[in-house]
């Protein structure tokens, strides 16, 4: 099933192509979208929502059209902008009943969704605040609320951990998890800190300079890699030598060797010349490819 697909999305501004050529498919679930600042995900998540349009190519989001159908595009999908927009003399309890109500809900219905969105992102007593004297977390969780009000399908949170302390980062990671799991909304969240999106996400896409550069489960980017990482207490050096001795191929790297896994029987190589050379060993584990790896990759990879 498709939430989200773009097919050759390009937006030229005067003096930059923000994206260019953008071809992507979403499906249900928790979506990241990881790029380094500039590389045009606010661009992609204002033209998805109807609020700019295309310079050329086409984008659908839960099977509308963006060019024509804004509106319901808008009435169907949360947004949690990335800059500050909290008026500072309203509370968070009216601010989310407005919301609700300019999404479409009635006056009651907006007021007992609120309640519940903002219980949900734990704003308790400060709800009636005025949001003026908020701390940089508990406006990112009022902006996450406004987006939830109106109980829509998907939403759209672009960097929704910006400006938030370690702690704060965690706890609305989880929170953004909670809504793809517990509630059944489908998520597109925006980071450039790729490791965040590992945690939470299902499903990745990577853009840079407004082109993709992968689009895949998550698992794929963690999969294991064709290489066995070894750790000696000492005897590094010899280790290495022992092995290209018997055909393997090895790599130093830091502490440790990286030994490519051309068959089975390298795990039994590795093991006899650990015994061997009477070496200590501390660890031999699989490597894996983490994200931060694509952006080391060549772009066709
Ligand atoms: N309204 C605009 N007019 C001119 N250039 C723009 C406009 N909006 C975005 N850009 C440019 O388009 C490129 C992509 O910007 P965009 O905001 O989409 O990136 P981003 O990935 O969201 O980065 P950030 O996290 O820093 O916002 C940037 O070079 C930006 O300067």
């Amino acid at each position: 099933m498709t939430i989200l697909a773009t097919e050759g999305l390009t937006r030229r501004f005067p003096r930059v192509t923000a994206l260019d050529g953008l071809t992507v498919d979403v499906g249900p679930g928790v979506t990241g979208l990881v790029g380094a600042n500039g590389a045009g995900k606010s661009t992609l998540i204002k033209i998805l929502l109807g609020l700019l349009a295309p310079s050329a190519g086409r984008a659908e989001v839960l099977g509308m059209d963006v060019t024509t159908r804004g509106a319901e595009i808008r009435g169907a999908v949360g947004y949690m902008p990335e800059h500050d927009c909290l008026p500072p003399d309203l509370s968070a309890t009216e601010f989310t009943v407005h919301m609700g109500q300019m999404a479409g809900l009635p006056r009651t219905a907006a007021r007992e969704r609120a309640a519940d969105v903002l219980r949900h992102v734990g704003l308790y007593e400060e709800r009636y605040r005025a949001m003026g004297g908020y701390s940089t977390g508990m406006k990112q969780r009022v902006k996450l609320a406004q987006a939830l009000a109106h109980d829509p399908r998907l939403v759209f949170l672009d960097e929704p951990t910006n400006g938030l302390d370690p702690q704060g980062r965690d706890e609305m990671l989880a929170l953004i998890r909670r809504i793809g799991t517990e509630f059944g909304i489908s998520v597109l969240v925006t980071s450039h800190l790729l490791g965040e999106l590992e945690r939470i996400c299902d499903h990745v896409i990577v853009i840079d300079g407004g082109r993709l550069l992968r689009s895949s489960p998550i698992s794929d980017f963690t999969q294991t890699t064709r290489t066995v990482v070894v750790e000696v207490e000492e005897g590094r050096d010899a280790l290495a030598a022992r092995l290209t001795e018997l055909g393997e191929t090895v790599t130093p790297h830091g502490r440790t060797l990286l030994v490519d896994i051309r068959t089975p029987e390298t795990f039994d190589t590795l093991r006899d010349a650990v015994c061997d050379l009477d070496l200590h060993l501390v660890r031999m584990e699989q490597g894996r490819q983490r994200i931060e790896d694509v952006f080391r990759e060549p772009a066709d990879a």
